[in-house]
């Protein structure tokens, strides 16, 4: 039995304000989209994950993957385009996953970042018991219903209600069937899947949701998560590593230094474009982790790093930080070389490291000295790099 994970992110996040959309918005360093993908590309019940997002957003989409660990996005699907409303955007992604051999679907909402792997165990032995499940808690709140002048009507059994969250379970032909029912009757605005499953006549079971479990709507929501988070940071430990690196010059018109090309009388020897500053910082975050070193992870006897730009290889060590729940606090790198003189290029370095790594460029450093014309740096024999990457990783993942 195939299960795949549905998550819709096409919205606009209107009522969280801000301007972007709130599932690309960093909850403590880390996008909601991409701690939503995370929850769900890591369970090992689930095996495939689809999103729909909206056409704009193709760009954040990708930087968002981008802090996802490689292996970890590479069970993505290509993203699906939404629609006007979250029930448009459920169907177009059931669409997308039509193609694929599922059997029961889980839909979630790309605003709800904190789904714990229990949460979506319930979901996953409930959608196989009952068809069509849906997570929910009892609600604590007298809830009244009003008028259009505000006045309450009535007030509702507590005992009977339930508030639901995501994410929902569905036989996938099921729910696909339901959607496109739902669609061909001009109905488009039921704001779960649930109510839409009962509109179609199915039976819907109610399985333990989790308080934890927020939705991220409004700006105190935005508060509430960092708020948690924080809390969270208490249980953070924080590692240091370092990378050195080096390469000789060889004839040459140009070097890469910290995913800059800078014009230059001399070129490096390299298996890869021998950037040496983003060398070093990769091996100090591989460092930091405890997790071999950048030989380890992309191995030069293997072809396909041959004149590889190495934006990929810090980018993946980053990658390795956040899918481990952790925090990259700080970039610090060291030139070591006679010419070429790193001043001139310094911001737009960081400004690159900074885009790289996803980080602010106040949390990367980086300097230059020459060696005094000592050893081969100062004979102009080589050109080394070292660096040092302060991170956090929680002693238990959030
Ligand atoms: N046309 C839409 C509307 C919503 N969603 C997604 O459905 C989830 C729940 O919706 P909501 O929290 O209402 O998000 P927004 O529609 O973005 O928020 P708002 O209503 O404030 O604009 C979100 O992950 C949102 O991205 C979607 O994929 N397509
Ligand atoms: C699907 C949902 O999260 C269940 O609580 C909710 O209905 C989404 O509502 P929204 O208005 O689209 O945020």
């Amino acid at each position: 039995m195939s299960v795949a994970a549905l998550i819709v992110a096409a919205g606009r996040g209107f009522r969280a304000g801000n301007g972007l959309p709130k599932q690309y918005r960093s909850l403590a360093g880390r996008t909601i989209l991409a701690r939503t993908l995370d929850a769900f590309l890591t369970h090992p019940g689930i095996d495939v994950v689809q999103v729909v997002i909206h056409p704009d957003d193709e760009a954040l989409y990708r930087q968002s993957v981008s802090e996802l660990a490689p292996h970890t996005a590479a069970h993505l699907s290509p993203p699906a385009y939404g629609g006007e409303t979250r029930q448009n955007s459920v169907l177009n992604g059931l669409e997308a996953l039509g193609h694929s051999a599922v059997d029961l679907v889980l839909i979630h909402d790309a605003a709800r970042p904190f789904a714990e792997p229990a949460l979506i165990d319930r979901a996953i032995a409930a959608g196989r018991a009952f068809r069509a499940a849906v997570p929910g808690s009892a609600v604590t709140d007298t809830i009244k219903v009003v008028d259009g002048e505000g006045r309450a009507v009535s007030t509702l059994d507590r005992a009977t209600l339930r508030a639901v969250q995501t994410p929902q379970a569905f036989s996938f032909n099921v729910l696909l069937a339901a959607h496109r029912k739902a669609a061909a009757a001009g109905l488009h605005a039921f704001t779960d899947d649930g109510a839409l499953a009962e509109w179609a006549g199915l039976t819907v079971h109610v399985f333990d949701g989790d308080a934890g479990n927020l939705k991220l709507t409004g700006a105190a929501d935005f508060q509430a998560a960092e708020q948690r988070l924080k809390g969270r940071a208490m249980a953070y430990l924080t590692r240091f590593g370092t990378g050195f690196d080096v390469h000789a010059f060889v004839d040459g018109d140009h070097v890469w230094l910290g995913g800059i090309k800078i014009a230059h009388d001399r070129g490096v020897v390299a298996h890869s474009d021998g950037d040496v500053i983003l060398h070093a910082l990769t091996d100090a975050v591989l460092g930091a982790l405890a997790d071999g070193d950048i030989g380890t992870h992309f191995p030069p006897s293997d072809p396909q790093w041959r004149g590889a730009s190495s934006d990929r290889f810090l980018a993946y060590a980053v990658a390795l930080v956040r899918e481990r729940g952790g925090i990259v606090d700080h970039l610090d790198a060291t030139l070591l070389c006679e010419r070429p003189k790193l001043g001139p290029h310094r911001e737009a370095i960081r400004a690159r490291i900074a885009a790289i790594a996803n980080l602010e460029i106040d949390q990367v450093s980086v300097k230059a000295t020459t060696t005094e014309k000592l050893g081969f740096t100062g004979r102009g024999e080589g050109i080394a790099a070292q660096a040092a990457a302060t991170i956090r990783l929680p002693e238990k993942r959030p």
